[in-house]
């Protein structure tokens, strides 16, 4: 696993130079993470460590992990300005490549969030990119609706996409089906970083807004994030191969 060499798509628009595999490790045993981290070892560009992993293995095992790989941290922070932002300073020891936090926590909530990693890191490109979750692809429009939000979720996530931005996140996650307006409204340098992918023939599970890998690199994702059909597959290398193949095929 390299650390990413490319920082979003080139060309306004258009789709990025390579759309970047990360592994979900979605899993409570530290055993089967490292065996899947083994496993996955060269296939993929990074892998993410979420809450099942964080909090079954502890911050030291994921420290661990950081120390060797490029590391998306998804702990997706959702709290007081001043919460989020003390966390997120917890955090920068770990050094992660991403990290997420709720664009619904609102603008000061990402501005504060910007500011403890810019002061942490400065312009190093060590500098964990800060990504703000627009709206859950496992949300439909009526899931959305019944938390009281009466739009769909593409004009949610492009309504929360260009405020996250503007208050500083460098990037989004989202749905693939929102690629190609945010890459409209925000431009090319925006990291657009897409879960909710399934290969074709898999099973969706608890996925709403799902595309293929094809389908995602070519609306320009930078980053696609695959858990269960990686993790769940009876050779997860394998798997993860197919996926960088029909990746670089799109
Ligand atoms: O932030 C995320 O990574 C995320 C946001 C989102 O809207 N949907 C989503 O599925 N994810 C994560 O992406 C991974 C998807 O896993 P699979 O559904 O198993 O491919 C999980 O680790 C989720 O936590």
């Amino acid at each position: 696993m390299g650390l990413p060499q490319e920082s979003g798509p080139g060309i306004k628009g258009v789709a990025p130079a390579r759309t970047r595999l990360i592994a979900a490790i979605d899993t409570a045993d530290p055993q089967r993470a490292r065996f899947l981290i083994n496993a996955l070892e060269g296939k993929v560009d990074a892998i993410k460590l979420g809450l099942e992993f964080t909090y079954s293995c502890g911050f030291d095992a994921a420290r661990e992990i950081a120390a060797r790989h490029p590391v998306f941290l998804d702990l997706k922070l959702h709290d007081i300005p001043n919460t989020v932002a003390a966390g997120l300073k917890a955090l920068c020891p770990l050094k992660p490549v991403l990290t997420t936090i709720h664009a619904s926590g609102g603008r000061e909530m990402i501005a504060r969030s910007r500011e403890v990693l810019q002061e942490a890191f400065g312009d190093s490109p060590e500098r964990p990119r800060l990504l703000a979750v627009t709206v859950l692809t496992s949300m439909d429009a009526a899931g959305l609706n019944e938390i009281g939000v009466p739009a769909s979720p593409l004009e949610q996530v492009i309504r929360l996409g260009k405020m996250a931005v503007e208050a500083g996140a460098d990037g989004l996650v989202c749905s693939a089906h929102e690629i190609t307006a945010l890459r409209e409204a925000l431009g090319p340098q925006v990291e657009l970083v897409v879960p909710g992918i399934r290969p074709a023939g898999s099973v969706a599970n608890d996925q709403k807004r799902v595309m293929t890998p094809a389908q995602a690199a070519r609306a320009g994702a930078s980053w696609i994030v695959v858990g269960r059909p990686i993790t769940q597959a009876e050779d997860p290398a394998r798997a993860a191969t197919l996926i960088q193949e029909e990746l670089a095929s799109a």
